[in-house]
């Protein structure tokens, strides 16, 4: 393939290539990946394992928010689309997370650290919920493919169809419903009683405010059929209707 046939098609592909930096999507991946082979190598190593698991799905997850973006969703894909750069209120909430780790640590090694049949639950609950939070979003952003957009769409584009099919038909916002669950399961296993609160409450009011607002857009949009849709079809996140 020649040099212009190879840019014609990667224009094609991917038409806003131009606007990404590929140094820092390199850079990025190259960060997350450090993250997942060293935490994974470390586990033998540390005492209160899951802070190692908890950075292993962090690392996990925000490199998929890209490879599905540019895989199924490529006209939109962005160095923003590892979702890293999530708001203040996201690397806030982490950050809190992992202090709150490390000082109950300290301070109560004991209930941190005890191979008690509640933690030994807790925790199996913690991973099931971020394996099972991560498989929905990873597949709602594969089946909506061009419809997904990270931000939401205030104006409809020419690509963007009603996603009912898949596991649109057994929640009406999976992605949120995944990211949700695996949120919570991400403190169930760091045993954080207080980010767990935390985490629940602000996830909560965000994902009850976004879902009306994207809904209003989506009525515009789709008019009768999303609304024959939203009667249909629950979400799945307690009291957000
Ligand atoms: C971050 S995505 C989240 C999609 C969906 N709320 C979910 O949780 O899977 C936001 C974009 O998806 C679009 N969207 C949401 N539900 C949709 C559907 N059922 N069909 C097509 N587009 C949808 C919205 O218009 C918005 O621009």
């Amino acid at each position: 393939m020649s040099v212009e046939t190879y840019n014609d098609s990667i224009h094609e592909i991917y038409p806003d290539i131009k606007k990404n930096s590929l140094t820092t999507i390199s850079f990025t991946s190259y960060a997350l990946g450090a993250i997942f082979g060293l935490f994974i190598g470390l586990l033998p190593l540390i005492r209160f394992k899951t802070f190692n698991i908890y950075l292993i799905s962090l690392s996990v997850f925000h490199f998929l928010e890209f490879y599905i973006t540019a895989k199924y969703n490529p006209l939109k894909v962005h160095e923003q689309s590892f979702l890293i750069n999530n708001g203040i209120e996201y690397l806030l909430a982490h950050l809190v997370a992992v202090l709150e780790c490390f000082i109950e640590n300290i301070l109560f090694p004991t209930f941190k650290n005890s191979n008690s049949l509640v933690n030994h639950i807790i925790i199996f609950i913690g991973i099931f919920l971020i394996i099972s939070g991560q498989l929905v979003r990873s597949l709602a952003m594969y089946t909506a493919k061009n419809s997904f957009s990270h931000t939401v769409k205030t104006e409809k584009l020419n690509d963007h169809k009603l996603i009912t099919n898949g596991i649109y038909s057994i929640s009406r916002h999976p992605s949120y419903f995944g990211f949700f669950y695996w949120a919570i399961g991400t403190q169930l296993i760091l045993l954080n009683p207080i980010s767990l609160i935390i985490f629940t409450i602000v996830l909560w009011n965000f994902f009850n405010k976004r879902i009306t607002f994207e809904e209003n857009y989506l009525l515009n949009f789709f008019g009768s059929d999303y609304l024959k849709y939203k009667n249909r079809v629950p979400i799945g996140i307690p009291f957000v209707k």
